[in-house]
Order: structure tokens, then C-alpha cells, then sequence
């Protein structure tokens, strides 16, 4: 699959503080980037270096093969950022209106508002719009020109749960048109379901960088766990191939791994009685959590 955008060793400091440190990833035409990270990791610095809105301060940034400012990029993407300005005074369709006039080939204005949900709203004044609407417009203005590349930092703040859904299944029917999009979220399941890939930031560098099971994979803690009889030899199972460590908790023993069934087929083949078994997989909160906590490098 082609690649349409290269971030190659990229660093941002502002005053002698470093915000991004040597990022280099690519992403693919047609795929769905979750770029995930706590608060402060870097990952608004870093879109906004792949907008051209910040020079970066080492290394190069190319989307389709050229810089972020040329005029031909600026026609190929859409942008959604946090804090959306929309020009009070207009109605939602005037908005829109304006938006389509700056690209040679817009999506129409009806795809627009049912897109982005606001055709009760088209004739309503922007400023009147409520936390939300004024989202979905900033939506759709992001897709005024049909973009081939999309980028949406913490889209879905400030939407309720219903808003919420009708965006992501949009964002499925858009990518399903072969366009790219790359999202940040701090909506952890968001990433889970959405993203193919999440690209995971802390302190302005990549620390896992994979699918939502490699990430959840890497840095979590899978464990198999059965109800603890006595004769259980700790020692015995500690060395079962698979297994990194053991620990008794509530009656039960919990065999930590990082392969849940090369532990289970270890179990069986050694005859142990698994009364209660349960098997637990990371997931992208805890991951997350582990993240924060320990800083550990893991790529
Ligand atoms: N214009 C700026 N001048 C100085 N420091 C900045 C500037 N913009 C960002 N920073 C710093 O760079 C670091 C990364 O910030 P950034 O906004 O990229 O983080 P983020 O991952 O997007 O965080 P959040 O989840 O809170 O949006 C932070 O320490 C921030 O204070």
C-alpha cells in the first residue's frame, strides 16, 4: 500500500524544552491512525507539524512526497483541530458554502449536512449552535473538499453518545472510499474499535507502535488463572513454558504471560485440574495506565 505521509526523525522544542523527540513513523493510504498519549506527550505538536502550522525543529515531514505547506497537500487534506473558530454571523449552510468554495472538486452540500448531521440546522446561526453541533460543523468543514487525508484531533469531545456513534460510523464509510484518517483520542475504546493502528506517545516520543492487540499485547499483562488447590506446586507452574511469573490472589492461582495459550496447552499436558479458568487479556486502559506509571520504553 502506498505510503502518503513520512515523518522521518522529527523533533519540536520550544525554548530549550523538548515537546517532540526523533518521531519517525509512515502512514498508509486507506488506513485509520489512532495517535493516542497522555496529556502534554507531544501529540498536537506533532499534527500540527504534519499541517505545516509548526516548523518542525529537526528532521522532515512529507505528505503526499512533498512538504505540509504545498498548495497541492493543502487540496488534499482536511483538518478538524481542537479548538474550532467558526466564523459567527453566518448560518450553518452559508458556512458550509464558504468552505466548498475554496476546493476544485467539494463534496455537495446535502452530503455535507447529512454527514455531519446538521440538516435541521442548516439554516441556523453558528454561534447559536450548540458544544457539539458546532463539532459536526467543524466536521464537515474538514470534508468540504474531499479530502484523500484526514486529520481529527479529539473529535469526538463534546459530543453525546448519539452524535458520538453517527461521526465514527461516517469515518468507517469514509475510509471505506480508500481515504486515510489519523485521529487523536483520549476515548480509549474509540481507538480499540476504530483505529487499525495506534501510534502511542509519552513525553514527545513513540513508546508501542501496532495494532490495538500488539499495543494491548506489549504492554499489558496477560494472565491465565484457575482455582488454587493446594497440591499446586508454584514452582512447578512458574516454569511452564510461557509462563513470566505467578502470584495467589483470592483463592486463585494467576500465571502471568505473555502467550495465554502456549500456558494453557503447558497446564493441560502436565495434568493440572483447571477448576475456574480464566484467561485475561490486557486492555487498552490498562495499557495505558501502565504507560503513565512506569515510562517504560518498549519499541
Ligand atoms: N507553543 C508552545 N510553546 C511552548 N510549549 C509548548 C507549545 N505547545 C506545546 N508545548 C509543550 O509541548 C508539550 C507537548 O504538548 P502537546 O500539546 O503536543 O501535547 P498533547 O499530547 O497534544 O497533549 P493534550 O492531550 O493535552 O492535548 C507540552 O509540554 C506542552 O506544554
Amino acid at each position: 500500500m502506498t505510503e502518503i505521509l513520512k515523518v522521518q526523525n522529527v523533533s519540536k522544542v520550544f525554548k530549550g524544552s523538548t515537546a517532540v523527540n526523533d518521531v519517525s513513523f509512515s502512514i498508509k493510504k486507506g488506513s485509520i491512525t489512532a495517535i493516542l498519549g497522555p496529556n502534554g506527550a507531544g501529540k498536537t505538536t506533532t499534527i500540527s507539524m504534519m499541517l505545516g502550522l509548526l516548523e518542525c525543529t529537526k528532521g522532515t515531514i512529507r505528505l503526499f512526497d512533498k512538504p505540509p505547506k504545498d498548495t497541492a497537500v493543502k487540496k488534499k487534506i482536511g483538518v478538524m483541530l481542537q479548538e474550532v473558530q467558526i466564523l459567527d454571523g453566518l448560518n450553518v449552510g452559508e458556512v458550509i458554502d464558504l468552505f466548498r468554495s475554496y476546493y476544485p472538486a467539494p463534496m455537495s452540500k446535502e452530503e455535507l449536512l447529512a454527514i455531519a448531521g446538521l440538516e435541521k440546522e442548516m439554516k441556523k446561526r453558528v454561534e447559536k449552535l450548540s458544544g457539539g453541533q458546532k463539532r459536526r460543523l467543524g466536521f464537515a468543514i474538514a470534508l468540504a473538499g474531499d479530502p484523500e487525508l484526514l486529520f481529527l484531533d479529539e473529535p469526538t469531545v463534546g459530543m453525546d453518545t448519539t452524535s458520538r456513534t453517527l461521526f465514527w460510523n461516517q469515518i468507517k464509510n469514509f475510509a471505506k472510499r480508500g481515504k486515510t484518517v489519523i485521529f487523536t483520542t483520549h476515548y480509549l475504546q474509540e481507538a480499540d474499535t476504530m483505529a487499525g493502528r495506534i501510534i502511542l506517545f509519552n513525553q514527545g516520543e513513540i513508546v508501542a507502535d501496532g495494532s490495538p492487540e500488539e499495543v494491548k499485547h506489549k504492554l499489558t499483562k496477560q494472565t491465565v488463572s484457575f482455582i488454587a488447590e493446594e497440591n499446586h506446586q508454584d514452582s512447578m507452574l512458574r516454569n511452564l513454558p510461557g509462563a513470566t511469573d505467578l502470584y495467589r490472589e483470592e483463592g486463585r492461582i494467576y500465571i502471568v504471560t505473555e502467550n495465554t495459550d502456549e500456558v494453557v496447552s503447558a497446564l493441560y499436558a502436565q495434568g493440572v485440574k483447571l477448576q475456574g479458568l480464566k484467561i485475561d487479556g490486557g486492555s487498552l486502559d490498562q495499557a495505558f495506565e501502565e504507560l503513565t506509571l512506569g515510562n517504560e520504553k518498549v519499541v
